[in-house]
């Protein structure tokens, strides 16, 4: 069937922290994708993007507790199908299907399901894969992140995010490596996804030919990220000493420099909404006050992904402070080796 009668997909893929958030909730804005529907895959168990898109209705799912490219790619598959069921029973109508992927995925097995599953193929097509890259950190991330590579190597279209902080010349060389990886690339810069426009999302007829070839040989590559990541993640139940917070996570990211990789956290600080908390290695980025809770349930919680570091270490640094921070924690999430 001709792809005039499919549903488009986009897959905004990205390392860890890069930006894809940031960019789909200012996309979501935007009339034009008003009627899309969003997938958000979230690596812990405890999923906040969801909320941070401001987007929760039926047609915004989230896929939690691990990435969609391995483990859970029939979960990817199942949620499809449920948002056929939701436009077949008139309770819902999109014109668009936007995958957020985990900033460890391999977009590859996630092209591959669409493209090989019968039900699926009729009735959507892969249009666009947009890969967020982090100018600031872009480099270490290349080096270290095999996964960023393939992203980077299936992308149509690279947003290259944070050039608001990163010098012209770190710019210049990743621009210069990004073209060595995937020469035929589009780039363009956003900066908080603020000069992005509504057509980054949509593909540009080029993309099809890239992918059937490979994506069977890549697909089949089911774990890709090495064993030696973890998460874990914490819910408070009192407001935290904002400040004692703070005093604590920089000596923790101190002490133990690239080994967490993303801390990502929606905190109780005792005012009338949370503070959203963003950190990529060893850059913590300015805290988002947010005028209400996204949800009823007003609980703190903390979330770390790491490499090469034992989990227990952050609950037993946490244990050591929690006088000090005036709250009590209870462990929500520990997974080890994932
Ligand atoms: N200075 C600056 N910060 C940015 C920019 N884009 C995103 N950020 C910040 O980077 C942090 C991470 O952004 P997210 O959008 O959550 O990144 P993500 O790729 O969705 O993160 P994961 O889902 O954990 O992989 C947040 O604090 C953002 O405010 C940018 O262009 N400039």
């Amino acid at each position: 069937m001709s792809n005039r009668y499919k549903t488009p997909i986009t897959v905004v893929t990205g390392c860890l922290g890069s930006g894809k958030t940031t960019l789909l909730r200012k996309l979501l804005q935007k009339p034009e994708l008003k009627n899309s529907a969003v997938i958000v895959n979230e690596f812990g168990k405890v999923g906040l993007d969801h909320h941070l898109l401001k987007k929760t209705d039926e047609k915004t799912i989230l896929l939690k507790g691990g990435c969609i490219c391995c483990n859970n790619r029939e979960d990817l598959e199942k949620e499809l199908k449920s948002l056929l069921s939701l436009e077949h029973s008139k309770t819902s109508d999109f014109d668009r299907v936007i995958i957020e992927t985990t900033g460890m995925a391999d977009p590859a097995p996630i092209l591959f399901t669409v493209l090989t599953n019968p039900l699926l193929q009729h009735h959507f097509y892969i249009d666009c894969v947009i890969t967020t890259v982090d100018a600031k950190n872009g480099k270490i991330h290349l080096q270290n992140n095999p996964e960023l590579v393939k992203q980077v190597t299936i992308a149509d279209k690279i947003v290259l995010t944070k050039t608001d902080i990163t010098s012209n010349l770190e710019k210049e060389s990743l621009i210069k490596e990004l073209k060595k990886i995937n020469p035929s690339t589009e780039m363009v810069e956003a900066i908080h996804g603020s000069n992005a426009n509504v057509d980054i999302i949509k593909g540009n007829n080029k993309v099809v030919s890239i992918r059937t070839d490979d994506l069977s040989k890549l697909a089949e590559n089911k774990s890709h990220y090495s064993s030696n990541i973890n998460s874990i993640s914490f819910t408070f139940n009192k407001p935290l000493d904002w400040t004692a917070f703070g005093l604590w996570l920089s000596s923790l990211l101190h002490a133990n420099g690239e080994k967490i990789m993303r801390v990502k956290g929606l905190l109780d600080v005792g005012e009338s909404g949370p503070i959203v908390l963003n950190g990529v290695q060893h850059i913590i980025h300015p805290p988002d006050h947010l005028n209400k809770w996204p949800e009823e349930n007003k609980q703190s919680h903390l979330i770390f992904i790491l490499r090469e570091i034992e989990p227990n270490s952050i609950f037993d640094s946490l244990n050591t402070f929690q006088n000090f921070l005036g709250t009590n924690f209870e462990l929500l999430e520990l997974n080890i080796a994932l």
